[in-house]
């Protein structure tokens, strides 16, 4: 399975903060790949670093390369907006804007200059039912998504991140502000999405990444000790420290 992002011996500091100590790892086409690790190991700033949302705080400083299709997304030319919708983002915490559902999901879309109704509508269906929620929301798109449930509006903001089309969906805990039953829901959205999206999702939840990762990557104290098949992470690791880690020694 082809690369789509390669990292090179990614280091970042938070002012005098080593908090990543040379990544390397590769991001294959159309699988999950999950990041876990013990809380601070330096899972959430790798994940921000594959979309420049670092560069956003003003003590990092990163060296070391991150290429998206071959191309260096640290290179001084690179469009950083442009680089986000090919790269979008889903946080923990829902976080729709205070507007309808439609208005949410067309708001990367309206933001491109694209005005055509026909268009902004058939991306909100499209967009809705790839986030599995079109069935919920299709005869309220007018109503504000702020009135939704909690895993409503995570999948709404999933939707929204879909509408501009991105090459790979990054995910920071997504479900871990969510209950259990919408938390399975999008569990399930996401192994559809696998077949059309490249997805790196963060997870506390050793659960959550054995059951829908493709790949898992061990991070230990900003640095990455192991990354595999998941399967052979969670069966057959080959460090001790990732062992010791998912039989629940430590974190
Ligand atoms: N904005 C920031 N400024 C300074 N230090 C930061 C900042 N964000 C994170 N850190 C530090 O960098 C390290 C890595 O944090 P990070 O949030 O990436 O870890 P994590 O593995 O995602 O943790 P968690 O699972 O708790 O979210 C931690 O020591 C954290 O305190």
């Amino acid at each position: 399975m082809e690369a789509v992002i390669t990292a090179q011996d990614v280091h970042l500091f938070y002012g005098t903060k080593e908090a990543l100590k040379g990544i390397t790892m590769q991001i294959k086409q159309h699988e999950i790949t999950a990041m876990i690790g013990p809380s601070g190991c330096g899972k959430s700033t790798f994940l921000r670093c594959l979309n420049r949302m670092n560069d956003l705080i003003s003590t990092v400083k990163i060296t070391g390369q991150i290429k998206l299709e071959g191309q260096d997304i640290y290179a001084p030319n690179t469009d950083t907006v442009q680089l986000r919708k090919r790269v979008g983002m889903v946080f923990q915490q829902p976080n729709p804007f205070p507007f309808s559902i439609y208005d949410n999901v067309v708001y990367g879309l309206r933001l491109a200059g694209v005005r055509d109704r026909q268009r902004l509508d058939e991306a909100v269906e499209t967009s809705l039912k790839a986030a599995a929620i079109w069935d919920d929301v299709k005869d309220k798109l007018n109503q504000s998504a702020l009135a939704l449930s909690g895993g409503q509006q995570q999948r709404v903001c999933i939707a929204r991140v879909l509408a501009v089309q991105p090459e790979v969906v990054l995910l920071d805990e997504p479900t871990s502000a969510l209950d259990p039953i919408s938390a399975t829901q999008v569990e399930k959205m996401l192994l559809e999405l696998r077949k059309n999206y490249t997805m790196v999702i963060v997870t506390h939840s050793m659960h959550q990444a054995s059951r829908i990762s493709d790949q898992t990557a061990f991070f230990y104290q900003g640095e990455l000790i192991e990354m595999d098949q998941t399967k052979n992470i969670f069966l057959n690791p080959t460090q001790q420290k990732t062992e010791d880690y998912i039989s629940g020694r430590f974190g």
